[in-house]
């Protein structure tokens, strides 16, 4: 099973004045018989409190994937990827201009989105948008290719020639 973690990062879900419907649309995208959701958890859009559950996961709870939601776009505190690219070691680029280019023939706000996706050991952080629309276009897009992502992350030697 693949052992996931969805981190919300939102100011009004923290304070819980909104019902976090983002995360609750992620659960809803992912294949229980491949994807296990072990953590969840809301944070403020800071960039200290999403860096301490990103490390803490992928570092303590060994988790194989991290969806975040919200906090990528052009408000002065949206800092979702910044946070990402602070703990991440290696970029995979190709996941977030795929969800980018599939997004923008549903809506021009797609180019508005700052997402990133890497690598911090044997976890993959995947930024997704805020909205439950956001997080339905982009994860559909990236889901295929998850888990041949993931056990490439874990230094599977099969060949994906045919992949
Ligand atoms: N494929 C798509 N890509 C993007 C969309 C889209 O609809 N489809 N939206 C674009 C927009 S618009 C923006 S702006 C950017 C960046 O979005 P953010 O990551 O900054 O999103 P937030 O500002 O955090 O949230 C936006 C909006 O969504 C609602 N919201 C946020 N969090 C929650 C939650 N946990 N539960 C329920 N609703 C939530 C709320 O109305 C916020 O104001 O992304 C583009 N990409
Ligand atoms: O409260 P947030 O952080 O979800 O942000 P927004 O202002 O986009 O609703």
């Amino acid at each position: 099973m693949v052992r996931v973690g969805i981190l919300t990062c939102s100011d009004k879900g923290a304070r819980g004045e909104r019902e976090d419907l983002s995360a609750q649309e992620a659960r809803k995208l992912l294949p229980v018989n491949v994807f296990r959701v072990e953590n969840y958890a809301i944070v403020p859009d800071t960039r200290e409190a999403i860096t301490d559950l990103l490390v803490a996961w992928c570092d303590q709870d060994r988790l194989d994937l991290i969806l975040t939601t919200g906090g990528t776009g052009l408000s002065p505190r949206d800092v979702t990827p910044e946070a990402t690219r602070g703990v991440i070691e290696r970029e995979v680029p190709g996941m977030a201009e795929a969800m980018r280019a599939a997004s923008l023939l549903k809506t021009p706000h797609a180019m508005l989105s700052r997402g990133v996706a890497g690598i911090r050991g044997q976890t993959l952080i995947v930024n997704l948008p805020g909205s439950p629309k956001g997080v339905r276009e982009n994860l559909e897009v990236v889901l295929p290719a998850l888990p041949h992502a993931l056990e490439k992350i874990k230094g599977s030697p099969a060949e994906c020639g045919s992949a």
